[in-house]
């Protein structure tokens, strides 16, 4: 599902009859949807640099928002403070269809230096054929009530119920992802959707998880902040991301979440009408309710778990055109 992340001023502000109207978009998006924003709404979208926008919209949340930053082990989220000064360099992992690791350098200073295309397009692709789910939230749903050890192959499944200790491995660390269907004698239909759903997500999750931060080890870098719509405050992505840079790491690096996780690219498009010249680029934050809320709402593990549901704000920007 290719982005669209737009933002305009234009509906707000009306253009006058008969001048163009162009709003800013980056993503996908903003390729596939161009046709369509033009015919059915007259509107041109002008296309920003995704990566760019990514990294824009990341660089001003962790700066401009107190509270965006936060880890996550164990069904416990803990706001970390950011030192304004001591933010660069950093890691941004965005997770989409596929996933982008950035190293970021300071304001506009970054390079892509990694990515894989097992993302959050694998897990609900393969989730689809797999489970004939028929939404995303619904695969998503499955995977909370699954159990992934009846597919998952085990270290303890191969050496009889033991932990493999000389190597540091205990007995329910996950030897091999699907690894037990070879040897189950079954068909798919003899699965559950539910396990096959969490099977999946732990084994993108906990990829992810890995490559980011054997990159993050390549390059030095302290910090990992993971973001992208695939992550959507979802408690069991989370934890299994956290739990791969934890183990990956030896408890040396810590994965931290974004909690505007999924609109890094539209808030660096809407800033990039500053680069452009409209200046007084204003921004506060509100205390309305954020789209976030609106799907964390009303599912028990999306609940913030340490009672934080009105922690989400949104960030409300604005621009004097000048
Ligand atoms: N409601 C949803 N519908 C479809 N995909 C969703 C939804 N919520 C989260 N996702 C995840 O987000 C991914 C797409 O992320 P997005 O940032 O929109 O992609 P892209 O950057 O490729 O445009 C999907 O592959 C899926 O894993
Ligand atoms: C091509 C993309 C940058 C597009 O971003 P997306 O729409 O997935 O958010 C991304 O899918 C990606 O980084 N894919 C991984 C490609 C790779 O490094 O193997």
């Amino acid at each position: 599902m290719p982005s669209t992340p737009i933002i305009s001023d234009c509906q707000k502000h009306g253009a006058p009859a008969g001048e163009k109207c162009t709003i800013k978009a980056t993503g996908g998006g903003a390729y596939k949807y161009a046709d369509l924003f033009k015919e059915k709404l007259g509107i041109c979208l002008d296309k920003e640099d995704e990566m760019d926008c990514l990294v824009a919209g990341s660089n001003f949340l962790l700066k401009a928002v107190h509270t965006e930053a936060f880890t996550y082990m164990d069904g416990q989220k803990e706001f970390v403070q950011i030192d304004h000064d001591d933010l660069y360099p950093y890691m941004l992992v965005n997770i989409g269809s596929g996933v982008s690791m950035i190293k970021v350098d300071g304001p506009g200073k970054f390079e892509r230096v990694s990515g894989t295309n097992v993302g959050g397009g694998t897990f609900w692709g393969l989730g689809r054929l797999l489970t004939k789910c028929k939404s995303f939230d619904e695969l998503l749903e499955l995977s909370h009530r699954g159990n992934n050890r009846v597919i998952d192959m085990l270290v303890g499944d191969i050496y009889g119920g033991m932990d493999y200790t000389k190597i540091g491995l205990s007995s329910t660390t996950i030897a091999s992802s699907f690894g037990k269907a070879i040897s189950d004698n079954k068909e798919l239909e003899d699965y559950k959707p539910e396990d096959i759903s969490r099977s999946l997500l732990r084994m993108i999750s906990n990829n992810i998880g890995q490559i980011s931060y054997l990159n993050a080890l390549r390059f030095g870098l302290k910090r990992i902040f993971f973001a992208g719509f695939f992550i959507r405050g979802h408690a069991y992505t989370m934890d299994t991301i956290a739990v791969a840079v934890h183990f990956w790491s030896k408890g040396e690096a810590k994965a931290m979440f974004l909690k505007h996780e999924g609109f890094l690219g539209a808030l660096g498009s809407f800033m990039s009408y500053e680069k452009h010249g409209f200046l007084n680029l204003k921004v506060h934050q509100l205390v309305q309710q954020s789209p976030v809320d609106a799907y964390h709402g009303g599912d028990k593990i999306h609940d913030p778990p340490n009672g934080e549901l009105n922690e989400n704000r949104s960030i409300d920007c604005s621009i004097c055109l000048s």
